[in-house]
């Protein structure tokens, strides 16, 4: 992991595109290693989309966005896997192949992206098992885990490569809100321990109880709660 005082993420003067259409203009911010940062707006305001500017799903075409040490607007196709491999992505659903069990899923993604030593592998599936509590799912098939439960998987199969930041678009959207506090207390332990973190949400309970910082599309631009008395009433 990487404490250096350089932001993990810092984007200047960029347009963010679906297709030839701009979603939000002009955006500028960076995240430190140690931020969370919660990321609204209303549908369709552009939070996925800037998501996956970030993890180069979408081209950056206009401005600069540097992350993990990677420039969006000069990365090669060839050079994604490995970018990706310094962010976890975490969606709303949860995308754990159905017919393999919790080991297979993090196994294929450790060999993936070049671990070959098996007790390399088995280590590394149990530590990151243990962070997210759930030591017995080892041997289980996803659909043996209630929701809460693979959205912790998919958050141990994130951590697999100690990524720098954590990218999470509506992470507990799916999810019961008692279930969805335990899945939101885990994205702060991994946080205090040195990722950052970015969430897309829509959960007002979780802004009203935790201060952090506030990224808020809107009307096409990107408003900083460092920056800006940025509103998060109930219509966002
Ligand atoms: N694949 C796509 N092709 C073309 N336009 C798209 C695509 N995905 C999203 N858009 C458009 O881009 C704009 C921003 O959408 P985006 O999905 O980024 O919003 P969002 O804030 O994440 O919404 P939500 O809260 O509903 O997830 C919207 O106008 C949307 O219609």
């Amino acid at each position: 992991m990487d404490f250096s005082t350089k932001p993990v993420l810092q984007v200047t003067q960029a347009t963010i595109y679906q297709g030839d259409n701009p979603v939000l203009t002009d955006i500028n911010f960076a995240v430190e290693q140690h931020e969370f940062v919660f990321l609204i707006g209303r549908t369709g305001s552009g939070k996925s989309s800037l998501l996956k500017t970030l993890y180069a799903d979408l081209p950056l075409q206009s401005g600069l966005g540097e992350i993990v040490g990677y420039s969006l607007t000069k990365i090669k196709n060839s050079e994604i896997p490995y970018l990706r491999r310094k962010i976890g992505i975490i969606f709303q659903d949860f995308q754990l192949f159905s017919d393999r069990t919790i080991r297979e899923n993090l196994s294929f993604v450790l060999k993936a992206t070049g671990w070959t030593d098996a007790a390399k592998i088995k280590d590394r599936i149990s530590e990151v098992l243990i962070q997210v509590g759930l030591t017995e799912a080892l041997q289980k098939m996803p659909h043996q885990l209630s929701g809460g439960e693979q959205q912790r998987v998919v958050i141990a199969r994130a951590l697999l490569n100690e990524p720098s930041i954590l990218l999470a678009d509506e992470p507990t959207g799916n999810l019961d809100p008692d279930v969805a506090d335990g899945i939101f207390k885990l994205f702060q332990e991994i946080n205090k321990k040195g990722t950052a973190i970015l969430m897309a949400t829509h959960n007002h309970e979780l802004l009203r109880k935790f201060p952090y910082r506030v990224l808020k599309c809107e009307n096409g631009k990107l408003l900083d709660s460092q920056l800006h008395n940025v509103s998060f009433g109930s219509s966002f």
